[in-house]
């Protein structure tokens, strides 16, 4: 014990500042114990009330950094970005063959490419603009489908999910069921998920584990990560051969695959990447969107007053006898708000991604050691009292002009990340915030307007008992509502007749 306090206290001597408060841990093996598995960003709040908006914990030599306000994390991550932009290797999704994936590469080069390409396709207000038919005709389509089996709903909303982002991709058109890439991606996906919660695999505290055979007892994750290969690979690779056949065959639609094939021979190397970063457009776009989307039915569900305004600004607006938009946009300001809310009610990515700090650091009178890991508590942020009061409650009027309060902060400034690392397809949470910018945002928004023009969201029914759902949101590093049921059914006869409408336009 002694030895361990003198080794301990010669080391401490050496830093430059204290570290940021945090809960104190034991000897040799630090806070350990401490690390969250299930749920972190509600240990990370409590590590917030207790200790301040940044806090520090140090697991086997690795310090970790939490984020509890807006703040601090622009100070941070976005003012000082030349510092913070790295990522922590994640050993677990490393092992299970994720290394190429842009939310996980090393501030460098191939993140720059990446990036570069993002922002090619969906990183401004023309190149947005562009998916915006292709947008409201796969939305057309999903009031179709959940027309005529709306208890199928969450299945529509990943479909159409899928669809959208396949055409910007890969330029695929999916098949009306059970379509491949869709079933292989979102395996993936879910796979992904579960590999990157901080603190859930012990290879990722000991990287050394990485090392152990599969057949050793408690080497179950080798195994794990040996299957979840199998389905990345194929992930990556099938939709990417789809378009190089389909160009061969001179029928291949424009896409951000075809443009990074287009009129050159590439490396193996440039193959590999270009592999990845059209698969990483799904992997970083399809299952956040579906979130969103499922939250928005979630919310409409629970808050029936908050439904009836938005429907009233679509009636009155675009009336009865066609489809809202994305035209409409700007002239319908409550489902403007009422997308925003969905963003922020229901957090799809709660503690971001970590970012790593390439150089040590003293912020606000604290030591950041070089190689430290910081979590932004995005889940925190946008429920924080301070900023959004009462936020568990949906309440689209808080980014309202009202009896001249000040309105409360756009969270597509927050909740997308900071900084360099901010959410593909941005380049700052300033520009996140423009409307339809964003391509989640973009879905959202057309999602919601064209369901409550045509739809009545409500709780269903069951033997003669109505069903609360909660929002009781998972676990994973991608948060999805726990699956509900509500009740999904046309407005009106003139409805019925929009949904059924030719929806290729
Ligand atoms: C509601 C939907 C979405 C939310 C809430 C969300 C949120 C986030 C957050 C918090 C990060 C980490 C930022 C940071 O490190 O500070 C991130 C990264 C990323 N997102 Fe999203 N995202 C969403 C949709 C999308 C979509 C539609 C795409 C693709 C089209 C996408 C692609 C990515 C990629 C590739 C990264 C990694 C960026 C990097 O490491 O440089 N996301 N996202």
């Amino acid at each position: 014990g002694v030895g361990v306090y003198l080794v301990k206290q010669m080391f401490t001597k050496k830093n430059p500042a204290p570290y940021p408060p945090g809960p104190p841990g034991w000897p040799l093996i630090g806070n350990i114990l401490d690390m969250p598995h299930a749920k972190p960003r509600l240990a990370f709040a409590e590590w917030g009330n207790k200790y301040g908006d940044i806090s520090h914990v140090e697991v086997l030599g690795q310090h970790i950094i939490v984020l509890n306000s807006v703040k601090t994390a622009m100070k941070m991550l976005d003012k000082k970005s030349s510092l913070y932009s790295d990522r922590p290797v994640f050993p677990m999704a490393k092992l299970a063959g994720w290394k190429d994936a842009l939310p996980l590469l090393p501030y460098g080069d191939h993140f720059r490419w990446n990036r570069k390409n993002f922002h090619h396709v969906m990183g401004s207000r023309t190149a947005m603009k562009v998916h915006h038919p292709l947008e409201e005709i796969e939305t057309h389509r999903f009031l179709k489908r959940i027309h005529v089996t709306p208890e199928e709903l969450m299945k529509h909303v990943r479909h159409t999910a899928g669809a959208i982002i396949l055409r910007i991709s890969h330029g695929y058109e999916v098949k009306e069921n059970d379509d491949p890439f869709i079933e292989l991606a979102d395996r993936a996906l879910d796979q992904f998920s579960r590999l990157t919660i901080p603190g859930a695999w012990m290879v990722d505290i000991i990287p050394s584990l990485a090392k152990v055979p599969e057949w050793c007892p408690g080497a179950g994750f080798k195994r794990l990560a040996r299957e979840c290969n199998v389905t990345v690979e194929e992930m990556v690779s099938a939709p990417y051969q789809f378009v190089k056949d389909q160009m061969a065959a001179g029928i291949a639609p424009k896409s951000l695959a075809s443009s990074l094939l287009e009129g050159r021979t590439l490396s193996a190397e440039e193959d590999h990447m270009s592999k990845w970063s059209a698969a990483t457009v799904y992997a970083g776009g399809a299952d956040t969107t579906v979130a969103s989307i499922n939250a928005f039915f979630l919310a409409m569900t629970l808050f029936p007053d908050v439904q009836k305004k938005a429907q009233a600004e679509i009636d009155a607006v675009v009336g009865p006898d066609r489809l809202p938009s994305f035209a409409d946009r700007d002239s319908l300001p409550y489902a403007e708000a009422l997308a925003k809310e969905v963003l922020r009610w229901h957090a799809v990515r709660p503690t971001g991604v970590p970012h790593r700090v390439m150089e040590d650091d003293i912020h606000d009178g604290y030591y950041i050691p070089k190689g430290s890991q910081i979590i932004a508590n995005i889940w925190f942020m946008l429920n924080d009292p301070r900023t959004y009061p009462n936020p568990s409650e949906f309440k689209p009027e808080r980014f309202l002009a009202n009896d001249g309060k000040e309105l409360e902060t756009d969270p597509r400034t927050i909740c997308f990340g900071f900084g360099r690392r901010i959410c593909a397809g941005t380049r700052n949470s300033q520009e996140a915030s423009i409307n339809s910018l964003h391509l989640a945002d973009a879905s959202v928004w057309i999602s919601a307007a064209m369901s409550l023009a045509v739809f009545d969201i409500s709780k269903v029914v069951e033997n003669g008992v109505e069903i609360t759902p909660k929002l009781d949101p998972a676990s994973g590093t991608i948060s999805h509502p726990k699956p509900f049921k509500c009740s999904v059914k046309p407005r009106s006869a003139k409805a019925v007749a929009l949904i059924q409408q030719d929806a290729n336009y």
